[in-house]
C-alpha cells in the first residue's frame, strides 16, 4: 500500500482567535495560493490558504493511505481552536478512477490530495475566526502566535472592491459530438436491455476559452447566493493557478459520532417558467417510471452499501429537490453505525454511487472508461473534510469544472437505464452544465 506522503510528521500546533469578519472576496484575494474553500448548508464557510500539511496518495489504496496519513497527523496536537468550526480539519478530495488524473487538464491534481491549511478563516454562525496551523520545524506555539498576529493585521485593513463581472466565453469545444453521444447511449442501452448492465452514468466535457480572467471569489460568492442548499467547494492543487470547483446538490456521506447522513439523488427534470409549470414538472418527475427506476437503483444500492456498517438504516420519503436550474428526485437516508468508524471507510464503501457510476459497479466503470473520451479526474468523485475524531463530510463533485485563469473544462453526466433516449439525455447534460456555465458567460 502506498503511504500518504505528507510534510514531516511531528506535533501539530493550532491557534485560533476571533476576528471581525472580513469580506470573503477581499480575504480570498489577500491570502496566497494554494487556496481551499468549503461551504456546506449545515457548516461554516472555510477559506484556507497554504498548507501546514499536505497528504497525497494514488492507486486503489488511496482512501486507506489518506486515512493513515490523517491518523499520523492528528496523533499528537497542541490545539486551541476556540470554536468547533475552526478545529483542525483536512480538506480535499479524490480522483473518480484510479489513474483518472493522467491527462490534460488534470496534470496538477493527484489522485488524492488533502490539505491542512496554514492559515484559515472560518465564517461561522458564532462569528469569524482566524486560525494558524503549523506542523514540523515551525510548529512552536510562540511562532504560531506571532504568525496569528501578522495574519490578523493582514486581514484587518482590507477594503472591499466592487464585484467583477462574469468573464464571458470566447469559444467552446465539446469532447463528444451529438452523433458520438447517440452511438454511445444506444450501445449502453443495448447492453442494459441485454442484461449485461443495469445502469450506467455517461458524462461529457465542455471546454470553454474565457474572454477575461476568471474572477475566483466573485464566482464563489455568486454560486453561494444561487445554490445556498448545495455543497460549494474550491481546491487549488498548487500555486500555479489551476482550480477544481463547483456547487453540488449531492451529499456522499456525513459522519458525526456513529450517525450517518447520506442522500440518494438521481432522476432529473428542468425548471418551469412559472410556479405552476415547476409544480407540473415536479409531479411528472415523481410519477415517471424511467426516472423512478433510475433513482431507486441508487437508493437501494446506498442502503446495501451501508448495511455492513450499520445497526439501523432509515430512508425518508422520495421527494423532489428543486434547484435554480434543475429538479431532482431525492431520498434522504440516515443510519446508526454498529461500531466506531472513520468517515473514509464509508467514503470508500459508497464511492461511486450509481448516481455517478452504475450497476453492477465493475461493468459500469469499465463502460465509462471505454466510452468517455476524456479523464474524469476529480469530477463526480468524493470531496470534503476529515477531522481528528474520524468525523467528516463528503459531497459528490458534480456541477463542477477544472479551470485556469483563461480556460475552464465543465463536466456533466446522466444516468442511463433501459428506456433512456439519447436526445433527451443530451438535453439533460446541457442543463447540468448551467450552474457553472451561467457564472462564466458574460452578463447580459
Ligand atoms: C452525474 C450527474 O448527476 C447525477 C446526479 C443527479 C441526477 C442525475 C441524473 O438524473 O442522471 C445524475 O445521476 C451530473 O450532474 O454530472
Amino acid at each position: 500500500m502506498e503511504r500518504a506522503r505528507s510534510s514531516p510528521a511531528s506535533t501539530l500546533v493550532s491557534r485560533t482567535i476571533g476576528i471581525d469578519a472580513p469580506a470573503f472576496a477581499a480575504a480570498f484575494d489577500a491570502l496566497p495560493a494554494p487556496r481551499t474553500t468549503w461551504n456546506a448548508p449545515d457548516d461554516a464557510l472555510v477559506l484556507g490558504s497554504g498548507a501546514a500539511a499536505t497528504l497525497t496518495a494514488s492507486g486503489p489504496d488511496r482512501f486507506a493511505a489518506i486515512r493513515a496519513g490523517a491518523d499520523d497527523l492528528f496523533d499528537s496536537g497542541d490545539v486551541h481552536a476556540g470554536t468547533e468550526a475552526a478545529r483542525p480539519r483536512l480538506f480535499g478530495g479524490f480522483a473518480f478512477h484510479e489513474g483518472g488524473c493522467d491527462g490534460d487538464p488534470w496534470g496538477p491534481f493527484p489522485e488524492a490530495r488533502f490539505v491542512l491549511p496554514r492559515v484559515q478563516v472560518t465564517f461561522a454562525d458564532n462569528g469569524a475566526w482566524l486560525t494558524v496551523n503549523a506542523v514540523g520545524d515551525d510548529a512552536r506555539p510562540d511562532a504560531v502566535e506571532e504568525r496569528l498576529a501578522e495574519e490578523r493585521d493582514r486581514l484587518a485593513g482590507l477594503s472591499t472592491a466592487d464585484r467583477p463581472p462574469r468573464p464571458g466565453i470566447a469559444a467552446t469545444r465539446r469532447t463528444t459530438s451529438r452523433e458520438a453521444w447517440r452511438e454511445s447511449v444506444e450501445a449502453a442501452v443495448d447492453r442494459i436491455r441485454g442484461g449485461d448492465l443495469r445502469k450506467v452514468v455517461l458524462a461529457q466535457a465542455l471546454e470553454a476559452d474565457l474572454a477575461a480572467e476568471f474572477p475566483r471569489p466573485a464566482t464563489l460568492d455568486r454560486l453561494a447566493e444561487k445554490y445556498p442548499d448545495c455543497h460549494r467547494y474550491y481546491f487549488e492543487p498548487d500555486a500555479a493557478g489551476s482550480v477544481f470547483f463547483g456547487a453540488t446538490p449531492e451529499r456522499l456521506v456525513a459522519l458525526r459520532g456513529r450517525t450517518v447522513e447520506t442522500d440518494a439523488l438521481a432522476g432529473t427534470t428542468g425548471r418551469g417558467e412559472t410556479p405552476a409549470e415547476d409544480e407540473w414538472l415536479a409531479r411528472e418527475l415523481l410519477d415517471d417510471a424511467k426516472n423512478v427506476h433510475e433513482h431507486e437503483l441508487v437508493a437501494e444500492t446506498v442502503r446495501e452499501q451501508l448495511e455492513p456498517f450499520a445497526a439501523s438504516i432509515s430512508a425518508g420519503e422520495r421527494r423532489v429537490r428543486r434547484l435554480a436550474t434543475v429538479q431532482h428526485l431525492h431520498t434522504p437516508i440516515t443510519a446508526e453505525l454498529s461500531a466506531d468508524r472513520h468517515v473514509l471507510d464509508l467514503v470508500e464503501a459508497l464511492h461511486p454511487t450509481p448516481a455517478v457510476g452504475g450497476l453492477p459497479p465493475d461493468r459500469a466503470l469499465e463502460t465509462i472508461h471505454d466510452t468517455e473520451p476524456f479523464d474524469r479526474g476529480w469530477y463526480a468523485a468524493p470531496v470534503g473534510w476529515i477531522d481528528a475524531a474520524g468525523n467528516g463530510a463528503f459531497a459528490v463533485a458534480i456541477r463542477s469544472a477544472v479551470a485556469t485563469a483563461s480556460r475552464a473544462t465543465l463536466f456533466a453526466g446522466v444516468g442511463l437505464v433501459a428506456d433512456s433516449d439519447p436526445d433527451r439525455e443530451w438535453d439533460e447534460v446541457q442543463l447540468k452544465y448551467r450552474p457553472i456555465l451561467d457564472e462564466l458567460e458574460a452578463d447580459r
